[in-house]
């Protein structure tokens, strides 16, 4: 299949990115690094994350975050709802878009949101209902895509379960996390052959994390598949708290720069990215983890 045209980049570093910081990073800081990802010409930004803040501190001050914020013309600002508890709290936050979030692994659904697989598709039932009749689009995350912290190797036919499972309840795109970063390039293509058998290319997103270094070639790969959706982390900040060792996602100067480089295009802003990664890592004390960005600040 030839490259897509275009990708559209979704930037989950406030929420993915800083969920897992174990000091308290303010609210003011979060609100800049939204500014600054949206006049880089970001046009989907994750911001925050409507779950228990006794199991994710970071996120408490999510209705801060998104009543807080500045909206770009044409950028949506999303945020994650678990359960209808975190939904109702983000509809009165001014949530526009949400995310549901389940796992390919039963150990790893337990850890992340204290139930079941089949128990967790029951919870977002009443999630894509109530979304529906507000008018809000509900995406759907599946955890552990390429493999779990807990279980080790996943099936790509379970994968294609429980995705299959969330786009037949109404989310309207499914993001695949490689959320500890396992997956090499034939497992990734493989896995986006055996999901797009029941949902359509263009509703699926690619979630990986770089924990080994996998990521930009395991995006090459599935480019070549067709997906066109690709989240990522500015400075790749991150890590998942039930997913222990679990490195950030792909950072996204690294991605925004190799799909200029193949001639696609994003809108973004590469240089107003990279000057954010350098501001958000010096911020908060962490490693800049994007090699384009360590690169572009050394010039
Ligand atoms: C899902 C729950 C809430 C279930 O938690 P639970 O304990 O099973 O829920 P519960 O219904 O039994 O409620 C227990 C308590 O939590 C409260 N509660 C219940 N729901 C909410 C809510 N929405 N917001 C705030 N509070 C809530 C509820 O009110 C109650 O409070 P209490 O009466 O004990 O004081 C919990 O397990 C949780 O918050 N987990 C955190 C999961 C999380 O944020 N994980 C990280 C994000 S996922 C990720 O990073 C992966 C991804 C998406 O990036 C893709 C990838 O890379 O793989």
């Amino acid at each position: 299949m030839p490259f897509p045209k275009a990708v559209r980049l979704v930037e989950v570093g406030p929420r993915d990115g800083l969920q897992n910081e174990p000091e308290p990073i303010d609210t003011a800081t979060k609100l800049e690094l939204i500014e600054r990802l949206g006049a880089a010409g970001i046009r989907h930004i994750e911001a925050a994350s409507f779950v228990s803040s006794r199991w994710v501190p970071q996120m408490a001050d999510h209705c801060e975050v998104m009543t807080g914020l500045t909206r770009h013309p044409g950028a949506t600002y999303s945020a994650l709802t678990p359960n209808l508890k975190g939904l109702e709290a983000g509809l009165e936050c001014g949530v526009e878009e949400v995310a549901v979030f389940g796992a390919a692994s039963e150990a790893f659904s337990q850890k992340n949101i204290n139930c079941s697989i089949a128990e967790s598709l029951q919870r977002f039932e009443p999630v894509l209902e109530r979304a529906k009749a507000v008018n809000v689009r509900v995406r759907g995350y599946v955890s552990c895509v390429l493999g779990c912290p807990y279980e080790g190797e996943i099936a790509p036919a379970k994968v294609a379960e429980v995705s299959k499972a969330l786009y037949e309840m109404g989310c309207f795109e499914v993001s695949l996390g490689d959320t500890i970063g396992t997956g090499t390039p034939f497992k990734a293509k493989r896995l986006i052959e055996a999901v797009s058998r029941d949902i359509p290319m263009d509703k699926l997103a690619a979630h990986f994390h770089d924990t080994y270094g996998q990521a930009l070639a395991n995006l090459y790969a599935v480019l070549e598949e067709g997906i066109a959706v690709i989240d990522s982390s500015v400075a790749g900040l991150g890590g998942c708290p039930y997913a222990k060792g679990a490195s950030g996602n792909v950072a996204s100067e690294d991605v925004v720069y190799m799909l200029d480089g193949l001639g696609i295009e994003t809108g973004i802003d590469l240089n107003k990215l990279a000057d954010t990664g350098t501001w958000i890592t010096q911020a908060i004390g962490r490693p800049n983890r994007s090699k384009v960005g360590v690169a572009l600040a050394a010039k």
